[in-house]
């Protein structure tokens, strides 16, 4: 499949490519077999707020968007941002048109998270994307490893592939990052600077940070104050326009928004999701067996390890490996991160 098709197209989710199973002795479907729906509209989740969703429908004017709520057949199945969906009802886009979703086509990925490493409620926040832009700045605030290596977890552990913005390159060196992540061939980083006293002025590294954005589908996450803002606007120049209609549908500003939103790129060229409320990843769902996995500059270090090592044990050959250089300049740190992880997220079984 070429790169673009991967982003959020419709036409993966044409209706001729819903499987309809034969009816082999002819006769009528039986009564429990839910309504097919044949003539539902494709569409996809921008936002959700209490209930009601913002969906995308093609063929309208742009800018223009979809209010919708979920069918009773869909039962406690939650919809989330980014899915693709199918509706029927009013999907003119009028204001006080409602939509309503009948169908959540198969998930391609899903981002989850847990509050916290022990906390059994865990949540999809995205559905359908491709990469993680973990947006960290160099300095104003302080980089945080065990925060990136937290959301690169997150990220293998999703499927997406992890792409690491360091911004405020102004304010401080890039290169002991840049080293420190070279083992990590999976894990691009972009580097960009922006002059907060010239907000029109261009933000270096913002067209290699496009670049790699290009027919993919990014969800963005970041603490507060890294600049994730100051790149999302300058990335989305209709972002404001988009923000504006969801106002108009929940009554409500952005502001008050904690949910992902779906922002598309010019010219339908992938999308970002951004994520206001998402500060960290709790990372009760993830197994603790699979988390070194995710470490793919420890991995091969445990095969030395005793059966059924934990990796946080005197015997655990991953110190011995890290010890000896094969993790890099960053191994030490990168095992001391995955140790931590570890423990939280056996703190409860203790
Ligand atoms: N020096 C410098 N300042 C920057 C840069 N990028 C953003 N800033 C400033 O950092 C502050 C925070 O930027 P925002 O874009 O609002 O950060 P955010 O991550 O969206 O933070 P929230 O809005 O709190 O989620 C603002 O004062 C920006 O002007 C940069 O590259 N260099
Ligand atoms: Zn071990």
């Amino acid at each position: 499949m070429s790169r673009r098709a991967r982003a959020f197209d419709y036409r993966e989710y044409d209706e001729s490519d819903v499987r309809v199973r034969p009816n082999r002795r002819g006769s009528r479907p039986r009564t429990k077999t839910r309504p097919t729906h044949k003539d539902a509209t494709p569409a996809r989740v921008l936002a959700v707020d209490r209930g009601r969703y913002t969906l995308l429908v093609p063929g309208l004017e742009p800018g223009r968007t979809v209010t919708a709520m979920k069918a009773r057949e869909l039962g406690r199945k939650g919809v989330v941002v980014g899915d693709a969906v199918a509706v029927v009802g009013d999907v003119s886009g009028d204001p006080d048109a409602l939509a309503r979703i009948v169908r959540i086509e198969p998930r391609r990925s899903v981002l989850r998270r847990t509050a916290d490493d022990t906390d059994p409620v865990e949540r999809v926040i995205v559905a359908n994307a491709d990469q993680l832009a973990i947006v960290t700045a160099l300095a104003d605030p302080e980089p945080r490893r065990g925060m990136i290596d937290r959301c690169l977890v997150a990220a293998f552990d999703a499927g997406l592939a992890p792409l690491l913005v360091l911004t405020k390159a102004d304010l401080g060196d890039p290169r002991a990052f840049l080293e420190a992540y070279s083992e990590l061939t999976d894990v691009r980083v972009v580097v960009t600077a922006s002059d907060p006293h010239a907000p029109s002025a261009p933000i270096e590294g913002l067209e290699a940070l496009a670049q790699q954005l290009r027919g993919q589908v990014t969800v963005f996450v970041g603490h507060s104050g890294v600049g994730k803002s100051t790149l999302v606007n300058a990335l989305v120049p209709t972002a404001h326009r988009a923000i504006g209609a969801v106002n108009d549908v929940t009554g409500r500003g952005r502001h008050t928004s904690t949910s992902a939103i779906v922002l598309p790129l010019p010219d339908d060229d992938g999308w970002i999701v951004d994520t206001p409320g998402v500060r960290s990843f709790g990372l009760a769902h993830v197994q603790p067996t699979a988390i070194v996995t995710h470490f793919p500059d420890l991995e091969p270090g445990t095969q030395h390890c005793p059966r059924g090592c934990s990796h946080d044990e005197p015997e655990c050959a991953l110190d011995e490996f890290v010890a000896a250089g094969n993790a890099g300049p960053a191994g030490p740190a990168r095992l001391a991160s995955l140790r931590r992880l570890l423990r939280a997220r056996t703190e409860r079984a203790e």
